[in-house]
């Protein structure tokens, strides 16, 4: 074996490697990134960008059938799958080739390819080849699709994200498992591309919805669109001559057979930690085999090991990704002077249609933090007067506000423009502002976000600090 000696290796050369490998260069030129398959990171290749992609067909496929509420007639709609996939490959490559032009432009000396593993707590095998000797390593290494043993009963038609974004044409009907983020917005991209969907979850969670009101809500939005039943009974799932056969029940139909072209396994995603050979690494593991971290300095214990990205399972999102690489990097080159790094407030979007977007805690924890001192604030988008406008008047918000301080903590939001007044939403609780300072901001007229300022108004009552809200009230003209 040939043998390297570096100051900082970093494990994975994806989104969290690459911010963890720019914070590192400013401590020390002696580094290694290693990546054992190609660059380019999951996001751009199979993750969030080829997803965006698919959904933006949808979007444009969606907005010709639902044109003729506005008197608009579009004539046949005809969905080309073929041309469809095209794009989502060549935008995708786009965003691949960028990614891959900043990864090569590190020097060369910097670079190394193969799978790393732990032979210490210090060096590290790089293949058969090489072993590297480092003083502190970054793991970087991502995760990648969970598949239930039972539906590689689905053979060769089984698919994961990574399958479907290389399908020459759409399918005519597919099977998705697992309502999560990824099943819900593939699952109704490919519904409104005119591919048969049905969606079959287990623990009755619909994506990551934790309120039980906006989750019966989109539940039942859902369902006008494509078949998801978020608790379902499947009994069997069989290769045949003509795809993927699923038994499961179906209410009042008792047990049903239906027959799809593909099965698509969107239950969850693995850190990819269990090939680093870890026990060798002398950090502490929980009982998942994943390896003790500090979320705010994303280190090992004491050791000089750190953590980032979906390989740590705390918040698998593209921006923790950065963020987390960036604090590792930066306490890898600081070490053992290991300092507490910014973590945001907690904000996460999935782009269905209405969209979701979760910020700041969740209802549950707004209970546990304030003991039950707290209120909800809500509103409807169905008569809200931008949404009808716009004829995307489907939706609900519900806002979390502390009892006494009057303080905002959170929201879950199900609805139009969700992506946008999410944002809103995080910076506020990240600003730590109450209610009362949120409805000072200026709301312009007509836009979605007089939606938030209802239900601002509604959770300031609620706090006994605002007055009782007035229906119509004139402040948003008329429909608000
Ligand atoms: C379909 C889909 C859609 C998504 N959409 C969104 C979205 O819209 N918004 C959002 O915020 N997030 C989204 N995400 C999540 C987001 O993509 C991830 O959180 C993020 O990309 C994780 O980055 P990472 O650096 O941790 O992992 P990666 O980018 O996967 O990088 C890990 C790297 O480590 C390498 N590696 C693994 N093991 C080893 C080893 N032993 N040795 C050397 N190298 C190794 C891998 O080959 C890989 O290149 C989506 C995910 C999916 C699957
Ligand atoms: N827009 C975004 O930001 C975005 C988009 C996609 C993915 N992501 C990230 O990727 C992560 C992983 O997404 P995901 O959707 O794979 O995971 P997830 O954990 O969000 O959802 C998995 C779903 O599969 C269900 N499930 C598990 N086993 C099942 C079974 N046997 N049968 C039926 N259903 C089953 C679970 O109950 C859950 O509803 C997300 O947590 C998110 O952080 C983000």
């Amino acid at each position: 074996m040939n043998k390297q000696q570096v100051d900082i290796a970093i494990i994975g050369a994806g989104t969290a490697g690459m911010t963890a490998y720019f914070a590192a260069r400013k401590h020390t030129d002696r580094i290694a990134l290693i990546e054992s398959d190609r660059y380019g990171t999951m996001c751009a290749r199979v993750g969030c960008m080829p997803s965006k992609l698919l959904i933006a067909a949808a979007e444009a496929a969606h907005g010709l059938k639902t044109a003729p509420m506005f008197g608009v007639s579009p004539g046949e709609v005809r969905v080309d799958g073929r041309a469809v996939m095209a794009r989502v490959r060549q935008e995708r490559d786009r965003f691949v080739a960028s990614v891959v032009e900043t990864v090569e432009s590190f020097p060369q000396t910097q670079r190394l390819m193969g799978p790393a593993r732990f032979l210490d707590r210090n060096r590290l095998a790089i293949g058969d080849d090489l072993e590297l000797e480092a003083r502190r390593i970054v793991i970087a290494t991502g995760s990648r699709p969970h598949i239930p043993s039972f539906l590689q009963a689905a053979g060769d038609r089984l698919m994961v994200n990574d399958d479907l974004f290389e399908l020459e044409d759409l399918p005519e009907s597919v099977a998705v498992f697992g309502p999560g983020v990824i099943g819900l917005e593939l699952g109704q991209a490919l519904s409104r591309l005119g591919v048969r969907v049905r969606m079959f979850g287990r623990s009755g969670a619909v994506g990551p919805i934790r309120d039980p009101q906006i989750s019966q809500y989109a539940l039942e939005t859902f369902n006008r669109e494509f078949a998801l039943d978020p608790a379902a009974e499947v009994s069997s799932v069989r290769r045949t001559e003509k795809g993927v056969e699923v038994c499961f029940r179906n209410g009042d139909r008792g047990e049903v057979t239906e027959t799809f072209d593909y099965l698509l396994a969107a239950t969850g995603r693995r850190p990819n930690v269990d090939g680093l050979a870890l026990d060798k690494a002398g950090i502490a593991l929980d009982d998942h085999g994943l390896p003790l971290f500090d979320r705010f300095t994303l280190q090992c214990g004491d050791s000089p090991i750190f953590i980032a990205g979906d390989a740590n399972n705390d918040l698998p999102l593209l921006h923790e990704a950065a963020d987390e690489g960036r604090i590792a990097g930066d306490n890898a080159g600081r070490y053992p002077d290991v300092r507490s790094g910014l973590r945001r407030t907690p904000l996460a979007v999935a782009f269905t249609d209405p969209q979701i977007a979760t910020v700041g805690l969740t209802i549950d924890q707004v209970d546990e933090q304030c003991r039950g001192c707290f209120a909800v604030g809500q509103v409807s988008f169905e008569n809200q007067g931008r949404s009808r406008v716009m004829g995307r008047n489907r939706g609900l918000l519900r806002v979390y506000g502390e009892q006494g301080t009057g303080l905002f903590l959170g929201a879950e939001m199900f609805g139009p423009a969700a992506e946008h007044i999410g944002h809103l939403l995080a910076w506020a609780a990240q600003k730590r502002m109450t209610v009362s300072d949120m409805l000072d901001m200026p709301f312009y007229h007509p836009v979605v976000e007089e939606g938030l300022r209802s239900a601002l108004k509604d959770l300031n009552h609620k706090l006994h600090i605002g007055p009782e809200v007035v229906k119509n009230c004139m402040d948003c003209g008329p429909g608000a």
